[in-house]
């Protein structure tokens, strides 16, 4: 019988193995290859001191990274105290990261034609159809789903994405390196990052194109499955400089029932036709009304979701599906105010919204990834 006064010191192994464990929260990958580990120390007394480099001075994630390598230490037989000791990276260190992360070349890797990002912009006629909520609810169910996700938050004038996750957080700068928020597994960047006190942003087209650009080379996303962009509602600049950033986007196009709205949704998305974009399909959002009797009231008509689908069809001659109809319901705008989206499976929702976008992202999901369907660059002789 083992003696219960002798005591067991943690095995070195198992504390590498138990800090192999910890993800920076900002970078999502191991801190132990991402070289934030310093020196690891274990006393007599089975007490562990980690060394941790940060990328910066006063990383805000700071206390996040402290508690989970205590927690994974937690843990290991033998540990009876865990000790983490903050540094900084030096700027030597923080460039082999940075080297290490992207390689030693910037530019855009989501326009690089290897990419196997697939790439959605989303796109409406007007503003307040619900594309900012449609946009992260499908990010966060396809994250659930288990898939890298993104989001670019394009929209100027009204740059909503962040508080529709609950994020307060600034992004993280390693030199010109932005690193992107995270919340609920999908990493978002928003203009309304960079701009002070909520002020409104008056910028010119090339202004647009500049800070797009800048995000997209920028930002360190990692590998992504999927980059959402949500995009100002109609036609403008912004829709244009996507198409030139990135070439293999594809418009995922929301509308109300509305006719009026329907009109000008399906002329955001036949901007695919002079872009020579795709339109990965069209969600109608707010399509009825669950009344307390089970019937459902539409309060904005019925059928523009199909008809932009069926006009955008003829149009680029090449079928775009109606991927489905979310009807207007409470708990989806309350999931938004309190920075949760309905989604995420704690969200408690009677109606069928949640279940409806859970499947459209999973049918964007199960789309084929990659390089189907584009150019190859060839010609047969
Ligand atoms: N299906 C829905 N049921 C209930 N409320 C909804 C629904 N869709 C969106 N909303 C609410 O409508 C409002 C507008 O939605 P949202 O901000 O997503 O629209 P938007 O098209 O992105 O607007 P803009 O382009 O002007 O930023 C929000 O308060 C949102 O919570």
């Amino acid at each position: 019988m083992a003696n219960p006064y002798t005591f067991e010191l943690p095995d070195p192994a198992a504390v590498r193995r138990a800090l192999a464990t910890v993800i920076d929260p900002e970078l999502r990958r191991p801190i132990a290859e991402l070289g934030m580990l310093k020196e690891v120390r274990i006393d007599d007394a089975g007490r562990v001191s980690v060394g941790v480099l940060l990328t910066i001075a006063g990383c805000p994630l700071r206390g996040t990274i402290t508690a989970d390598v205590e927690q994974a230490l937690a843990s290991v037989p033998g540990v009876s105290a865990v000790q983490v000791e903050l540094d900084v990276m030096t700027p030597q260190q923080r460039s082999e990261l940075k080297e290490q992360l992207r390689g030693s070349e910037r530019g855009n890797p989501f326009a690089d034609p290897s990419s196997l990002t697939r790439v959605y912009a989303v796109a409406s006629g007007k503003g307040g159809v619900g594309k900012s909520s449609v946009t992260v609810n499908l990010a966060c169910a396809m994250a659930a789903q288990g898939l890298r996700v993104g989001i670019v938050d394009a929209d100027v004038y009204g740059f909503s994405v962040p508080g529709l996750l609950g994020i307060t957080q600034a992004p993280t700068q390693v030199d010109e390196m932005i690193l992107p928020p995270v919340a609920f597994g999908v990493k978002v960047i928003s203009i309304g990052m960079f701009v002070a006190n909520n002020k409104p942003v008056a910028w010119r087209g090339p202004m647009l194109h500049r800070a797009l650009e800048q995000f997209l080379t920028d930002v360190y996303f990692g590998d992504l499955d999927v980059l959402f962009l949500d995009l100002p509602p109609g036609t403008g600049d912004v829709a244009i400089s996507v198409a030139q950033l990135l070439p293999s986007s594809q418009i995922l196009v929301v509308t109300t029932p509305q006719t009026a709205a329907a009109e000008v949704a399906e002329r955001a998305g036949a901007i695919a036709e002079q872009t020579g974009q795709q339109v990965a399909g069209v969600i109608e959002n707010m399509s009825w009304l669950l009344l307390p009797d089970g019937s459902k009231m539409e309060v904005f008509g019925s059928g523009g979701g199909r008809a932009v689908a069926e006009r955008l069809s003829a149009v680029l001659e090449a079928p775009v599906p109606l991927l489905g109809s979310i009807p207007l319901e409470p708990a989806l705008r309350a999931g938004g105010d309190a920075g949760r989206p309905i989604v995420l499976d704690d969200v408690p929702s009677e109606g069928v919204a949640a279940d409806e976008l859970r499947r459209i992202a999973a049918e964007l999901a199960a789309r084929p990834r990659g390089l189907a369907g584009r150019p190859l660059g060839v010609t047969p002789r």
